[in-house]
């Protein structure tokens, strides 16, 4: 569990997280989506203990990362993938981390396994590719069997096969009963990943939903052809829906496509076409961020 508290993290002049709450449970991947500057690694950073809050506070299992004794335990995580020693070997690389938190060597060559790496296990990490690093990363986040993930854009520079290898990882691993939060630019990367959204822009909510509750919010209108466009405008301006023209079609709003079909069939109005349609939820979260977008282009534009 991570909960997010009315958290703030000002750097001089620049609010980068203004007073954010959210909750991501266990068993689901959260998407953390916002424009670039919106606060999201920051309050990654803080949810790991590497940022001082200014105010509010970020806990993982109910605790400030700076109070978990032998944090690996509990919660690991995918930062910058390139930040790593590149003159030891993967294996070192990991017995390193392990020891400092207590994990035994065992563990070191299970996580190797598991994310692919057992063959290149003496490799200097330097020598590795970005997709390999990733994939050490992700070892080293997993070292300790932690309850929670965090994963700062992990799909940055990798190829398809590496996408889809982190993207089924990290549903596994939600599967698993684990609370995992992912950040990202991209809203159809979260639509094959994330079973929740939270977007945010400027430091501040702006959306947490379910995938599902926004592709429902996003739903448009519905698309209809009629050779009787005026009886059928009576009869849905009537039963309260709203109506407009659009090359030769009636785009509706407030009612759905079956109860449209329903009541064009009990008027023996001819229907042509029927099509709901829901704008793309790359759209929907284009149009969710818009102010943020235009705020910090205005700002940096100064
Ligand atoms: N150490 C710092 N010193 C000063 N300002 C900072 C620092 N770290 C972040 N910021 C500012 O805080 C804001 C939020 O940055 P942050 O990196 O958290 O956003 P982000 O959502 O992760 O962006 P991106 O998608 O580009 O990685 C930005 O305006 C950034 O310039």
């Amino acid at each position: 569990m991570i909960e997010v508290r009315q958290l703030t993290k000002r750097y001089r002049a620049t609010r980068a997280v203004d007073g954010l709450s959210f909750e991501v449970k266990p068993g689901y991947v959260a998407g953390f989506l916002g424009p670039n500057g919106a606060g999201k690694s920051t309050t990654m950073r803080a949810i790991l203990g590497l940022d001082r809050p200014t105010s509010g506070e970020a806990l993982v299992e109910g605790r400030r990362y700076a109070g978990i004794r032998r944090p690996m335990h509990h919660v690991g995580a995918l930062l910058d993938a390139g930040a790593v020693h590149g003159g030891r070997s993967a294996y070192d690389h990991l017995r390193v981390l392990a020891r400092s938190n207590g994990i035994k060597d065992s563990r070191v060559v299970a996580t190797l396994e598991q994310v692919g790496l057992a063959g290149v296990a003496k490799r200097r990490v330097g020598s590795l590719s970005l997709g390999m690093k990733q994939r050490l990363g992700v070892a080293a986040a997993l070292l300790g069997d932690p309850g929670v993930l965090l994963f700062d854009e992990p799909v940055n520079g990798l190829d398809p096969e590496g996408i889809r290898w982190i993207r089924h990882l990290m549903r596994g691993l939600a599967r698993e009963g684990r609370t995992v939060l992912v950040s990202s630019h991209l809203m159809s990367e979260m639509a094959l990943t994330a079973d929740r959204v939270i977007v945010i822009g400027r430091g501040r909510l702006i959306l947490e939903a379910s995938m599902q509750d926004l592709q429902e919010k996003f739903k448009k209108d519905v698309l209809v052809r009629t050779p009787t466009p005026e009886a059928l405008v009576a009869a849905l301006t009537a039963a309260g829906a709203s109506t407009r023209s659009e090359e030769g079609a009636l785009l509706v709003q407030g009612l759905q496509a079956p109860d449209i079909a329903d009541l064009a069939a009990r008027r023996g109005i001819p229907i042509h076409e029927l099509t709901p349609r829901s704008a793309s939820l790359e759209d929907a979260y284009l149009e969710l961020t818009e102010d943020s977008v235009e705020y910090r282009t205005k700002e940096t534009a100064r």
